[in-house]
């Protein structure tokens, strides 16, 4: 495992509170095929290899995920306490730190926020034009009638 940082013991199949493997995403994007298959949730690698033929969801969506960043999909279809419960048992270890990115968007907040407000900044100049023109309009004309 080239791209692996081991942070502690390295023991496989122990629960996040235990010390674990890193792995960066180059390394979790190589496991993706019907054979070896992992997933990132929330910046947690799952080894579902095994879980692939069982998945309720069928296991087509599960490839689709191989070896990406699964926690959107995970999240939309709304899996049960007790499917996050089981995901422990296919935890392998965590996302390396340099690769993690803030949860809830691949974008950087603050530009996302910029965003969010940019309208903000175009449209103050855009009215303000359009004030300026009417005073203009309203005291040309009536300078002209007097
Ligand atoms: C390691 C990851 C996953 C595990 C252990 C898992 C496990 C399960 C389990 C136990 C169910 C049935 C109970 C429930 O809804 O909670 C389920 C349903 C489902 N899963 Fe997953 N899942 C995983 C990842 C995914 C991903 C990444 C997708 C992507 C779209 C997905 C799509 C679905 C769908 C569509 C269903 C609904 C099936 C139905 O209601 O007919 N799952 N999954």
């Amino acid at each position: 495992m080239a791209a692996m940082e081991a942070s502690g013991s390295g023991g496989k199949g122990q629960g996040p509170e235990a010390s674990v493997p890193y792995f960066r995403l180059e390394e979790v994007g190589k496991r993706s095929s019907s054979k070896e298959i992992w997933l990132v949730i929330h910046g947690r690698v799952y080894d579902i290899t095994r879980f692939l033929n069982e998945h309720p969801g069928e296991e087509e969506v599960l490839l689709e995920q191989a070896g990406t960043d699964a926690s959107e999909s995970f999240e939309d279809v709304g899996h049960s306490s007790d499917t996050r419960e089981m995901l422990k048992q296919y935890y392998i270890g965590d996302v390396h730190p340099s690769d993690l990115k803030p949860e809830g968007g691949s974008k950087d907040p603050s530009k996302e926020n910029w965003c969010k407000s940019c309208w903000f900044y175009w449209i103050f100049p855009i009215v303000g034009a359009v004030l300026l023109g009417f005073l203009y309009c309203y005291y040309t004309s009536e300078s002209k009638s007097s």
